[in-house]
């Protein structure tokens, strides 16, 4: 559905990204992680077809975005500083949208007043932080878009709109094959939501994958053994992290998590525990891999 060849953008004498390739595939919701300054924002401009890439193509169904009207009209990009035009009210947003969105639904704006309580005809710029995120949503989800970028999303949202917009989410994927990439610091929303993880770090891609598959290769260990931690049981084990804490072992593990139990049972532990790392965990032992530092994500 998406596929990104090879991109680069400089800004000035800064190279934000570094030749990147990505596939994102019809139905998913792509989750973009990455530290301060990474490179998401950039790399989902270019994907929006805001930004022209220096070198490489974004491509969406086979064809380059940019200064592609048939692909632009199909593709919708909610940024983080939202931007609304001076004085207008929602009904007049939903005005200018319908104009110049074709897939845009009059049925589904309607309906979803009942999930968006605002006022369609108070200026945009009067409402409060989180009430604008909420009108840009409910024009957003009403525009139908085949894919739907979007940078911070819930930021400013209360708990139940959050859940709300979710849902949403999740129904336009389910029910219609919308297309979601999202940048986002909340590494729970993430995954909560997203089914493909990319991690994003200086301008390059560090890992991409299914979130499954991403959980599924690293594993938090607790182990402790009569007479102390044998210390041949390192030796057969691809140790990310570990620290002791009295006479408990406590380590992330990359491997298989069958062959990872079978390997540590042969020393009789009399404690053992294998537990999945959140994503959270998962990306700051990515990001400590390539010397984002940090020092203790056992928790
Ligand atoms: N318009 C611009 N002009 C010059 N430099 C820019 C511009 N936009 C971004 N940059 C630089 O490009 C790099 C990547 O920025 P970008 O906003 O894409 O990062 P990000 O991953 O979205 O960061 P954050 O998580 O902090 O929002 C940064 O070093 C930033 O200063």
């Amino acid at each position: 559905m998406i596929e990104i060849i090879n991109i680069g953008k400089e800004f000035d004498d800064l190279e934000a990204i570094k030749g990147i390739n990505m596939h994102i595939q019809k139905g998913s919701i792509y989750g973009l992680l990455g530290s301060n300054g990474a490179g998401k924002t950039t790399l989902l401009k270019m994907i929006a077809g805001i930004y022209r890439p220096d070198r490489g193509t974004v491509k969406i169904s086979r064809e380059p975005v940019f200064e592609n009207p048939n692909i632009k009209k199909r593709v919708l990009f909610l940024p983080d500083a939202l931007y609304f035009f001076p004085h207008a009210t929602i009904r007049q947003m939903a005005d200018f949208y319908k104009s110049i969105y074709p897939s845009w639904s009059e049925e589904r704006f309607a309906r979803l007043q009942d999930v968006f309580p605002l006022d369609l005809h108070k200026k945009i710029h009067r409402m409060s932080k989180g009430m604008q995120r909420q009108a840009a949503f409910w024009l957003a989800f009403s525009v139908m878009p085949d894919v739907l970028i979007l940078d911070e999303p819930l930021d400013g949202l209360d708990a139940v709109m959050r859940q709300k917009v979710k849902n949403l989410l999740v129904q336009d994927v389910a029910e219609r094959e919308m297309t979601v990439v999202i940048s986002s610091h909340n590494l729970r929303e993430v995954e909560d939501l997203c089914d493909h993880i990319g991690i994003l770090h200086q301008g390059e891609l560090l890992i991409e994958k299914e979130l499954d598959d991403l959980k599924a290769d690293v594993h938090k260990i607790q182990v402790a053994f009569h007479g102390g931690i044998p210390a041949r049981i390192l030796n057969g084990l691809e140790i990310v992290y570990q620290e002791q804490r009295g006479s408990v072992l406590l380590c992330i593990v990359r491997g298989n998590k069958e062959q990872i139990i079978s390997y540590i049972n042969k020393f009789e532990p009399v404690i053992f525990d294998v537990l999945p790392l959140t994503l959270e965990e998962i990306f700051i032992y990515e990001m400590g891999d390539v010397g984002y530092a940090f020092e203790n994500i056992i928790v």
